[in-house]
């Protein structure tokens, strides 16, 4: 005895996704969550302008949330009822009607390391070629390298969906590349990872890892079908994170790292939360600044408080309002 018989009189949920073997991966996922507690589910594959520009870093023709406009035109005409996103590709303000219905829980939140040639960073040959597609790390490979004595090392701007990073990497564009592990891990590509780096030595971008379901506001029974798929462990750790990113001016294409992890996990309804975040000039001009905070959280506006905090503590060390986006 599980689900009440009139779920099998509504009609199919119909999800909206990028069509990049990650996205589908996501949203197949999803789809089989669903269908297992009874609902009819199809997809409505899709191509943002987010996937065609490939020729140019993506903050510098209008930053992550080329990827889901088109997925929301869908929801708002009714073509699908709901879109799985990465959080990380979600801008930190919805338009008005939207909403998150939920997060689910966290892949690898981490970055990973993948080279044919090349245990890590001190093992490049001279004058080599790291591939990365975030000016976030971008920053903190300059950082980690510096400390290194590695000048000599170039980043170069990596775009394209991860297969087509991956054939890059294959083909000897570059000597070793820095993505998402929870990218290569679902698609079953984690045995390319070489290297795993600790949050330590790259903080990861605000809701890494996590999945984030969008809606429109007024499909009230829609948000009800999702609910169980949340996880609020995860929820309120990328509400904290988002925070960051939001008070620091709300782009998403500034280098931004912000990650939160659970000191005293939120089992009984609260926990303790401790946020990093650091920030860094985009063009490498002085140091990379740091913040860090840590707090109890028993709702969502208390890890958003927690964020905006730790953001304001980073604008304290230095960091511009606006984050200096490029
Ligand atoms: N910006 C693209 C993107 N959006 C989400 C992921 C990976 C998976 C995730 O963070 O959920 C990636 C690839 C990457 O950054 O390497």
């Amino acid at each position: 005895m599980s689900e009440p018989s009139t779920r099998l009189f509504q009609p199919p949920l119909t999800i909206a996704t990028r069509e990049s073997r990650l996205a589908l991966w996501q949203a197949e996922h999803v789809k089989a969550l669903l269908q297992a507690r009874g609902h009819a589910v199809s997809l409505l594959g899709m191509t943002t302008r987010g996937d065609q520009i490939l020729d140019r870093t993506l903050s510098k023709v209008g930053g992550k949330g080329l990827f889901v406009k088109e997925l929301e035109v869908a929801l708002e005409e009714g073509r699908a009822d709901l879109a799985v996103h990465s959080l990380k590709d979600v801008p930190m303000e919805l338009p008005p009607g939207f909403v998150l219905a939920c997060v689910m829980p966290r892949e690898d939140p981490r970055d990973a390391w993948v080279s044919p040639r090349c245990a890590d960073l001190a093992a490049l040959p001279p004058e080599a070629v790291v591939g990365t597609s975030s000016l976030r790390r971008m920053v903190l490979l300059r950082e980690a390298l510096d400390r290194l004595d590695r000048q000599d090392v170039r980043i170069e701007p990596l775009r394209g969906n991860l297969d087509t990073r991956l054939r890059k990497l294959d083909e000897g564009q570059y000597h070793a590349i820095v993505l998402a592990a929870a990218g290569l891990k679902r698609l079953k590509l984690e045995g390319r990872i070489r290297k795993i780096f600790s949050p330590q030595e790259m903080l990861p971008a605000a809701g890494q890892g996590a999945l984030g379901i969008e809606v429109r506001a007024e499909r009230a029974e829609v948000i009800e079908a999702l609910a169980p798929l949340a996880d609020r462990a995860t929820w309120w750790a990328v509400a904290a994170e988002r925070a960051v990113s939001r008070a620091m001016g709300g782009s998403c294409s500034m280098p931004l790292a912000a990650f939160a992890t659970w000191v005293e996990a939120p089992d009984g309804g609260s926990g303790v939360l401790r946020l990093d975040a650091a920030w860094g000039h985009p063009e490498g001009r002085g140091p990379v600044l740091r913040a860090d905070g840590q707090a109890p959280v028993a709702s969502l506006d208390d890890a958003d408080a927690l964020g905006t905090a730790v953001a304001h503590a980073l604008q304290r060390a230095g960091a511009p309002e606006g984050g200096l986006s490029a």
